[in-house]
């Protein structure tokens, strides 16, 4: 078991509850340093320091992060950084601590942006991370901030305190504080939400790999790579589909364009998206008879210029 372990509270609550759980010789930890703040090799000394006295192996990863999106780019140097420990390191699983009141923010931010429910599923309990020769869980998402802090605070340990956690000029910084002062507001509960919509959006996901496998045929031509489209299912499942013919001509539509050509084709117009046109049309289906609507989609012919 391989623990992210970044010296704040509640990866430290990770850290203590798999070894509890698991014992000493069964987790490994690992801590990223970004080298974004003075004090951070000191807050992976301090890990490696914890561990040397649980006997958990430790590691420090030391990762450099280019400029421009400062967050972003951390998080994408500190997932690589712990794919290749996975690797190297033989660890079975990597988890995070991601828990229930980071869900309660995720949510509440993706519901302000209008998201649809592969964003309001939140943070996945398990997701693959491209590049990595496994798969990252994140246990503790029905775990309150509250609860993990008190494990820590019971077992003596004082934790790093990361200022970028209350730095407002992050919009997930001011969300945390808006929720704070909501008493009526339990993040829990919405972190039991945000596991229903994961599990809605794993049926969708199931369902639009069908539809693939079973309404969707080539439909090439000296013109070159065409789709043939035999649409017969709800429309969220059907723009999961749109968005795969597209990435399948080489394009990229975003779901609300895939939705608003869903409607034209549906009422028997043409769509044009992502440099893909989509010409609706109905074949009867024999031996049934049955008439079923079949949309092509091609590569739109480039315009002319005069
Ligand atoms: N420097 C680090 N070293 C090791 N693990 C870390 C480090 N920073 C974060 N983590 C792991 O990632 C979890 C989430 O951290 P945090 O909420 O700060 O990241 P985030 O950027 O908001 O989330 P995400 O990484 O999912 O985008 C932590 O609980 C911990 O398990």
């Amino acid at each position: 078991m391989g623990v992210a372990v970044s010296g704040g509270p509640d990866s430290l609550a990770l850290l203590l509850l798999a070894y509890s759980v698991r014992g000493n010789e069964n987790v490994a930890a690992a801590t990223v340093d970004h080298g974004l703040r003075p004090e951070s090799a000191h807050e992976a000394e301090f890990v490696a320091d914890l561990c040397a006295e649980l006997g958990v192996e430790h590691q420090t990863l030391k990762v450099e992060v280019s400029d421009g999106n400062l967050q972003s780019n951390a998080r994408s140097a500190r997932y690589m950084a712990l794919g290749q420990w996975h690797d190297a390191a033989r660890v079975g699983a990597v988890m995070t601590a991601h828990h229930a009141d980071d869900q309660a923010e995720t949510l509440l931010m993706r519901l302000n942006r209008g998201s649809g429910v592969p964003g309001l599923a939140g943070i996945r309990s398990t997701t693959e991370i491209p590049g990595w020769g496994g798969t990252l869980f994140r246990p503790l998402l029905r775990w309150s901030k509250a609860e993990l802090e008190s494990v820590v605070a019971q077992a003596g340990i004082d934790p790093v305190c990361d200022p970028s956690n209350t730095d407002e000029q992050f919009d997930r910084a001011r969300v945390r504080r808006f929720l704070a002062e909501q008493d009526w507001i339990d993040s829990q509960a919405l972190a039991t939400s945000a596991t229903h919509l994961e599990d809605a959006w794993r049926a969708i996901e199931w369902f639009a790999a069908e539809d693939w496998e079973t309404h969707v045929v080539p439909d090439s031509d000296e013109q070159g790579r065409a789709f043939r489209y035999f649409a017969n299912v709800p429309r969220a499942i059907a723009i999961e589909t749109i968005c795969r013919i597209i990435a399948e001509l080489g394009g990229t539509a975003s779901r609300s364009d895939a939705g608003a050509a869903f409607d034209r084709l549906w009422n028997g117009a043409n769509a044009s998206l992502a440099g893909v046109l989509a010409v609706a049309g109905t074949e009867k289906i024999e031996p049934t008879g049955v008439t079923m609507r079949v949309w092509r989609f091609s590569p739109e012919p480039p315009r002319k210029t005069t």
